[in-house]
This record gives structure tokens, sequence and C-alpha cells, in this order.
């Protein structure tokens, strides 16, 4: 018996990421866009209808299981309200959420009271992989420096990247002495205990690479990332999306969907 696909609706339609989820998710049979939603002019490549609003769109649509959001925290904080309103399960990659004004954090545990919702700074199974080494690196080596380092295209955002955070986040969890994150260095700056150093490089059109390097003990141990390309991050997206319909209301981790 044929499964009928899991219904999306994309944000974001027109940037990078929108036009790559559209175009992955027409290789797929689990997963139909039957809406993109694009506020900025645009050829949108999806045989489904085009919107600028999502509020609108969900109204119209006979039934959608979830909406993918690759947009910017303010678009996020909207979008994420407005499909729990609507009781559609959230599932977004947007980085750049720490700190921000529209308090997206916020509104992702809000839309969760209703919804299911995933965040997750990057969707490559890569990376989900090496957060586990990380993990482990940094509760084996104790005293030894960190050092993390990521590289973005020219055209990127938010610094430090959603997946530099992550990582850090992840080595504080095991080192608890590393108390200070020191974003760059210049002039007269030895290294001092306690830090992690963060560096953001933005160059060309590079995907997304992340380096996190253990030194210490007459050795250095580097573990890194490169994505080839953006159909890394959509793939994952859409296989959490396809995850996601249909379960309770709540967060949810990608690191867990993909493991179920
Ligand atoms: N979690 C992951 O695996 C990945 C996350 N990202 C993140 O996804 C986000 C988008 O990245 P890109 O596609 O490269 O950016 P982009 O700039 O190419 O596209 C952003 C899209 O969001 C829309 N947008 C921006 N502000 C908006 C607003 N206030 N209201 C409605 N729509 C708005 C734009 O019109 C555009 O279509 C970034 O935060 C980026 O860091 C990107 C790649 C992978
Ligand atoms: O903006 C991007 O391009 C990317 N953003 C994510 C991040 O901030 O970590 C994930 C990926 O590295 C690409």
């Amino acid at each position: 018996m044929a499964v009928e696909p899991v219904r999306l609706v994309v944000t974001g339609a027109t940037g990078r990421m929108g036009e790559e989820l559209i175009d992955t998710a027409g290789d797929r049979s689990d997963v139909s866009v039957v809406a993109a939603i694009s506020r900025t002019p645009g050829n949108v490549a999806a045989e489904a209808a085009v919107g600028t609003h999502l509020d609108a769109t969900l109204s119209d649509e006979e039934r959608v299981d979830v909406v993918v959001d690759f947009t910017a925290p303010e678009a996020t904080a909207e979008y994420a309200e407005i499909a729990a309103r609507h009781g559609v399960a959230f599932v977004t990659g947007t980085t750049g959420l720490e700190g921000h004004d529209a308090d997206p954090l916020g509104a992702l545990d809000a839309a969760s009271e209703s919804v299911p919702v995933l965040h997750a700074s990057n969707f490559s199974r890569g990376i989900a992989a090496l957060r586990g080494a990380i993990r482990e690196a940094a509760a084996s080596l104790p005293d030894y420096d960190v050092e993390v380092t990521e590289t973005h295209h020219n055209d990127k955002r938010d610094a430090p990247s959603g997946t530099a955070l992550t990582l850090i986040e992840d080595v504080e969890s095991e080192r608890p002495d590393l108390t200070e994150r020191q974003h760059g260095r210049e002039g007269e700056q030895p290294r001092e205990p306690g830090e992690i150093g963060v560096h953001a490089r933005r160059a060309g059109d590079v995907t997304g690479e992340h380096e996190v390097l253990f030194a210490g003990n007459r050795e250095t141990v580097s573990l890194s990332h490169s994505a080839g390309d953006r159909g890394v991050f959509a793939e994952g997206a859409l296989d959490a999306a396809a995850a996601i319909a249909g379960r309770e209301a709540g967060r949810y981790q990608f690191t867990d969907l993909l493991r179920d």
C-alpha cells in the first residue's frame, strides 16, 4: 500500500536553503511541498502554491503536516507562532536565534506546547556524528586548549555560526573549566586558562566548514566537518520533517529523530 507523502510548506522559498529544500523534496516520495512562502521576489521552482503570508497559506491549504523554515530569526519567531496556531509541526534550521530581540527561542518553546517543534543549527548527519566525537574528546582530554574555527560564504548574516555555538556547548558540557569564549585575538593577548578560542571566517561561496582543535600534552587532535553542498542540510531537514509529522507536541532533537 502506498504511503501518503508528508505535506510541507517551505518558508524562505527563494533563499539558498529554501531553493535547495524544494529541489531536494522534488526527488523524494516521502515528502511533498504543497506550498512555498517567499517575501522576496524570485522564481520558486515548485509545482506548488506560492504565497507571501504563511497565515493565509495555512488557512487556504486543505492539509499541511509540517512547516520547514530556513529564514531569519525575526521570521522564525513569527512563523513558529503561526504554525502553532494552525496546529502544524515546525522544523527550523535558522541560526542566530540566541539573544535576538524577536525572542525566537521563546517563540519555539511557546509553539512546542501545542505542536512538535525541532530546531537544529545543522541538519547534516556528519555534524550529528561529529558532536558525539567532540564530547568524547572533550571529556578524554582535560586541560587541553580548545579552539573552534568555522568558515562560511560571504553572505552569511550571523557569526559565529549556529553550528559553532552548538559545538562549543558540546565542549563546555564536558569541560566546565572553560568559562570564557574568546572571539578572535588582537594585539598583545596571550591565551588565558579557561578560554575557548572562537574564529569565524567569511569567504567566497564556502558552504560550511567547522573545526574543533584540541591541543596539549605535545599533541593536537583536530575534529572537522566540511559540507560539500546545501543538499546535505536539505536531506537532513526533510528527514526530520518526515519523522516529526504526527508526533506529540514538544521539543525534538535532530540527533534523536535520526536514531528512531
Ligand atoms: N541548520 C542548518 O543545517 C542550516 C542553517 N542555515 C541557516 O538558514 C538560514 C537561511 O540561510 P540561507 O538560505 O543561506 O539564507 P538566504 O538569505 O539565502 O535566504 C533567507 C530567506 O529568508 C527570507 N527572509 C529573510 N528575512 C525574512 C523575514 N523577516 N520574513 C520573511 N522572510 C524572510 C528571505 O526572503 C530569503 O528567502 C540562516 O539562518 C542560515 O544560517 C543554512 C544552512 C544550513
Ligand atoms: O548560513 C549557512 O550557510 C549555514 N548556517 C548554519 C550555521 O550557522 O551553522 C549551518 C551551516 O554551516 C550553513
